[in-house]
């Protein structure tokens, strides 16, 4: 019987390190007619929750979990938030969406998030197991998988696995990096983001028959965990790993903002996992989206407008082992008035919105 047939509904888990193009991904699924009709639910690691607003505006229901890592800390609220969605969903109050797409934190750990869907008796009766899909960054991955168990449990659980920005000059480990997906995860297709050709369905797709009964029970969701990947104190992420988020509620220079960043990810680039924002820049009407991962600084994105009334910048660090607070006060120590000379350094260019 087809899933559709089956009237469960397909929940997918899009996961993948932090930075790695989750977000992209989801975009770019987003925007394809094929899935207008798909709930979405994104997790983040970080006070401020931004990939929402990152998201931009798409049909379907999105909705934000933000208190926590949903693979640690929010594991009921991803409970009640797939509940209150098929709720809402059948008293007519929501489009009836055919999917769920997940987006987990870059930091999740993909077993208790499908175990804790697997485990709860009304999302058993009411969704069944889509697909995996684990993004992996080509420029970082490597690094990555060598020194965080995470990484290398999204990669081994994966029903897809996404080799992102192989387009970048520095993301060229492809041999290296796709023999080590091959050794976690021998089964899954390697797929990569940049490929004209990649086929957004084969991605959402579901097994093509299920029975009512196996649901959630009978799928690469509920794989056994492989024992090598097991860590050995059980602790959900690293100790060392914190984030901080700061807001500026006065228009931003770019040029000193833009030099600042790309001095701070050199110096600390090991030990900055992620540093993602929406900033409000002085003399620019749209909001500029900015990314780091580790080393790499991304192209800053005009975004189309504000999400919402709110026009303060944001930004959100993920930090192994910097001091946050140090980090505050770098940031607050840099203002145009006090780095006058760096109104003169090179300009840092802005892409348009894609
Ligand atoms: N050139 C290039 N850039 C990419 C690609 N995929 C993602 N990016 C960029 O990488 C940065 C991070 O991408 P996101 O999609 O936000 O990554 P994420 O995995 O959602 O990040 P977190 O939610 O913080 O873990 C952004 O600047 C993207 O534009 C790719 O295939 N090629």
């Amino acid at each position: 019987m087809s899933i559709e047939a089956s009237g469960f509904l397909p929940i997918n888990l899009l996961t993948g390190f932090l930075g790695s193009g989750k977000t992209t991904l989801l975009k770019r699924i987003l925007v394809d007619p094929t899935f207008a009709d798909t709930a979405v639910l994104i997790n983040e690691f970080g006070e401020i929750g931004l990939d929402h607003d990152l998201v931009g505006s798409v049909d379907g229901e999105m909705v934000l979990l933000r208190s926590g890592c949903v693979c640690c800390t929010v594991r009921g609220e991803l409970a009640a938030a797939l509940k209150e969605l098929y709720s809402r969903r059948e008293r007519g109050l929501l489009p009836p969406f055919r999917r769920v797409i997940i987006e987990s934190t870059g930091l999740a750990d993909p077993f208790p998030v499908l175990s804790t869907i697997k485990a709860d008796p009304v999302l058993r009766h009411h969704f069944c197991a889509g697909n995996v899909i684990t993004t992996i960054d080509a420029v970082n991955g490597l690094r990555q998988l060598d020194t965080y168990i995470e990484s290398n449990r999204q990669a081994a659980v994966a029903d897809r696995l996404i080799v992102t920005k192989t387009d970048l000059e520095a993301g060229c480990e492809g041999a290296a990096l796709q023999t080590r997906l091959r050794t976690l995860n021998p089964d899954a297709p390697i797929l990569m983001a940049a490929d004209p050709d990649l086929d957004l369905s084969s991605l959402v797709a579901v097994q093509s028959s299920v029975s009512p009964s196996s649901s959630l029970s009978q799928s690469g969701f509920y794989c056994e965990e492989p024992a090598e990947l097991v860590s050995s104190d059980g602790a959900p992420h690293q100790a060392a790993i914190s984030s901080i988020s700061l807001s500026i509620d006065r228009p931003v220079d770019w040029t000193a903002f833009g030099l600042w960043l790309t001095m701070l990810l050199n110096r600390h680039g090991e030990r900055i996992l992620r540093v993602k924002g929406i900033l409000n820049l002085s003399g620019e009407e749209r909001p500029v989206a900015v990314h780091g991962v580790q080393h790499l600084v991304h192209t800053p994105v005009h975004m189309d407008g504000w999400p919402s009334e709110d026009h303060t910048s944001r930004l959100v660090f993920i930090l192994d082992g910097l001091d946050g607070a140090l980090l505050k006060r770098s940031f607050e120590a840099f203002t145009p008035a006090r780095m006058p000379q760096i109104r003169s350094a090179a300009s840092y260019p802005i892409a348009a919105a894609q």
